[in-house]
């Protein structure tokens, strides 16, 4: 039996909408697979009545496929689905690397973040690859069609999640068609801030560099509560809020010792607002891992 832990990821990080991801140190999936004529899965743990069992449907379940690496697979679910954490681009990072393990395949790092992408096409509509990259990876990915660049971030990350259900298929359905010059050169500044504040692990510059005006408004509209928790965060410390993937998750950043009131500001503001919510204090980590 192999067995692998596959970490939380936030996309997007408000500049690098489809292009920028970060795994979370926690929290994780954990996928153990088996040699099988056909595959099986079994779900547990965090929102598994909400998660498929069949194959087909279910995002380790696809890698299998597309892998042609029969098992029975068992997911034991740290990270809420329809979260915005990359609930589901854990199981499929997570199947993959055990799947590759498990019958011996030769796969490049970024072979796994192409099969575990297809793994994400099924469930959100569209082969996004900005989760699955850095759950594989590790660390701050770029990814674009010509390659992935990664970086080995260190940097101070709160994630809040609302309890409101934000699916991302439904998500990318309000994303805007078009976006103005001024737009565009707004979020290439923000984009360029941002990659340098990862190189040099600077969560101000990485904060300035969340500032997005087309794809985040239109996602914060789908998110009770989000001005609100934004601007508390900000008061407590934060140097950077935007929305995690496709939400409803929150992601900020803040220097190393604001973690807790960062975390604290985002519930007591979500909650104020009629929404429960609860926050993990993380950093960047590391990719998959076998356990
Ligand atoms: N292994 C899996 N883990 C989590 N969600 C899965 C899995 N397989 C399929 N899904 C489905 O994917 C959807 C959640 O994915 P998505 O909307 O992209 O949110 P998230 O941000 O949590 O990845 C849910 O409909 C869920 O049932
Ligand atoms: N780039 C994608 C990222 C979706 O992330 P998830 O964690 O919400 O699945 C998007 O913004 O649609």
């Amino acid at each position: 039996m192999i067995s692998v832990r596959a970490p939380a990821t936030s996309a997007n990080l408000g500049s690098g909408f489809d292009v920028f991801g970060v795994a979370l140190d926690r929290p994780g999936d954990v996928v153990r697979v088996e040699k099988a004529d056909e595959t099986t899965i079994e779900v547990t743990g965090m929102g598994s009545e909400y998660i498929p069992e069949e194959p087909a449907k279910n995002t380790a379940g696809v890698v299998a496929n597309a892998l042609d690496a029969p098992a029975h697979i068992h997911i034991d679910k740290g990270i809420r689905p329809s979260s915005g954490l990359g609930s589901s681009a854990a199981s499929a990072a997570g199947a993959a690397v055990a799947l590759a393990e498990l019958y011996d395949r030769d796969l490049s790092g970024e072979d796994l973040v192409r099969v575990a992408a297809e793994g994400e096409a099924a469930v959100s509509g569209e082969a996004h690859a900005d989760n699955v990259a850095p759950a594989i990876l590790g660390g701050f990915t770029v990814v674009r069609d010509d390659g992935i660049t990664q970086v080995d971030a260190s940097l101070p990350l709160v994630a809040c999640l609302p309890e409101t259900v934000v699916s991302t298929r439904d998500a990318r359905g309000v994303v805007p068609d078009s976006a103005s010059m001024d737009h565009v050169v707004e979020t290439v500044g923000s984009a360029a801030t941002l990659a340098v504040g990862m190189e040099r692990d600077d969560p101000v510059l990485v904060g300035r560099g969340f500032r997005e005006s087309v794809v985040t408004p239109a996602r914060a509209e789908l998110i009770d509560g989000y001005a609100a928790a934004c601007e508390a965060a900000e008061g407590a410390g934060a140097t950077g809020v935007t929305v995690s993937g496709a939400g409803p998750g929150v992601v900020a950043t803040c220097y190393p010792g604001r973690r807790r009131d960062v975390a604290s500001a985002l519930v007591d503001a979500f909650e104020d607002a009629g929404v429960e919510a609860r926050a993990f204090c993380t950093e960047v980590g590391d990719g998959a891992e076998f356990v």
